[in-house]
């Protein structure tokens, strides 16, 4: 096997009683963009500042292209960080911000190469006209596009990059994730980005990694974390509405009750035969995956009866929500299937059993339940 580009093994960081990693493990191959997801706290920063070297952990390694980084201070690490919190020279214009690392002996790139760089990149980060403006003068959009640039310009051997669209509004956020993996410099180097933005995580990484409460739940490529969730969690984190979890029990046939129906889970028969009868469990089912009306002719879709509770329209499509029994189901169709759609109106929903997931019962102390495989 390869080296890992960045490796992480066994990382403990405390901050007196806060335990901000819990024994992280973390490895990001070569030329990866690799998308660090959790909530608030969860220990991203932390783990970006320790890659880095800006902390030092209690115990575990981190090694950059297989070489052990213990005692080597950041400015050695050959890694360029940008922080959510950007520092700027204010008073200096936004290209003097860009080329002032290029001029330090340890960057320093021939001056015709040097604006060629920065040309790309001011370009594609949309700030090729503000070049001239002292950044004191600059949004805080623009800024934290300047503050990007800074680190892209550098030749490094990683990027390290914390939440750094979080200040552009959603449609300059939107177009610059399609250009950010556009820029060569990007390309071409192994990234670590941190976020709380699933969609920003689906959108922009090659592989994801789930982070809660400083450990990785789950890495994988968007498929996997999409289709083959490790725990609820994970399930949770991706996709809006969320996915829909319905609590029930495992019975003696080998199927699954809950809200006094039967499904037959085909897609996971030995996943259900695995789970001793009467164990708790959820059924996990993503609001797209249903639809409304019956299945039809032809094998497959599990039929569910229920009733409208509420409708809300999201642009094109209509997020339903359904009550089945004491139950709430989400489900998003196209607008003009949910038009009429009154309160307390009886409805048929229709889902297609392979994209059902089993899980365990979610913990009492709120562990996530895992995804049962069987
Ligand atoms: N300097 C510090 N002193 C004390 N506690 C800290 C310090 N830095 C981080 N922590 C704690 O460590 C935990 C992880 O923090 P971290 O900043 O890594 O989370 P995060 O996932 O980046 O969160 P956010 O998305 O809010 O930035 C949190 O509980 C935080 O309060």
């Amino acid at each position: 096997m390869s080296t890992a580009a960045i490796s992480l093994r066994g990382i403990h960081k405390t901050y007196g009683k806060n335990i901000a990693l819990d024994g992280l493990d973390l490895d990001v191959g070569e030329g990866e963009f690799f998308c660090l997801l959790g909530p608030s706290g969860a220990g991203k920063t932390t783990t970006l500042k320790t890659v880095a070297g800006l902390e030092e952990p209690q115990s575990g390694t981190v090694s950059l292209d297989g070489t052990d980084m213990t005692g080597v201070e950041p400015y050695d690490r050959g890694v360029a960080m940008c922080f959510e919190s950007y520092a700027l020279y204010p008073h200096r214009s936004a290209y003097d911000n860009l080329a002032s690392p290029l001029r330090s002996p340890r960057y320093k790139l021939p001056a015709a190469e040097a604006r060629e760089r920065i040309g790309e990149i001011a370009e594609l980060l949309g700030i090729g006209a503000l070049l001239e403006r002292p950044v004191g003068a600059l949004s805080n959009g623009q800024r934290q596009r300047v503050a990007l640039g800074r680190v892209l310009v550098r030749p490094a051997r990683a990027f390290l990059l914390d939440e750094p669209l979080s200040h552009l509004d959603a449609k300059l956020r939107q177009a610059m994730r399609a250009e950010l993996k556009a820029i060569g410099a990007v390309r071409r180097t192994t990234t670590l980005y941190v976020t709380h933005d699933s969609v920003e995580a689906l959108a922009l990484g090659d592989r994801i990694g789930v982070i809660r409460e400083g450990r990785i739940v789950q890495t994988g490529t968007r498929e996997e974390i999409w289709h083959q969730p490790y725990d609820t969690f994970v399930a949770r984190s991706f996709g809006r509405p969320r996915i829909n979890l319905l609590p029930g029990t495992v019975t003696a046939h080998g199927t699954f009750l809950s809200a006094d129906r039967f499904f037959e889970i085909p897609s996971a028969p030995a996943a259900v035969r695995s789970v001793a009868p009467g164990t708790p469990v959820q059924i996990g089912v993503r609001p797209r995956d249903l639809s409304l009306g019956s299945a039809g002719p032809g094998p497959g879709g599990i039929e569910l009866m229920g009733t409208v509770y509420i409708t809300e329209v999201l642009g094109r499509a209509t997020e339903v929500t359904v009550r089945l029994g004491a139950q709430h189901l989400s489900l998003v169709v196209p607008r003009a299937d949910a038009a009429g759609l009154r309160p307390d109106a009886p409805v048929r929903l229709t889902v297609r059993p392979e994209s059902l997931l089993l899980f365990e019962a979610d913990g009492a102390d709120g562990e996530p339940g895992r995804r049962i495989t069987g």
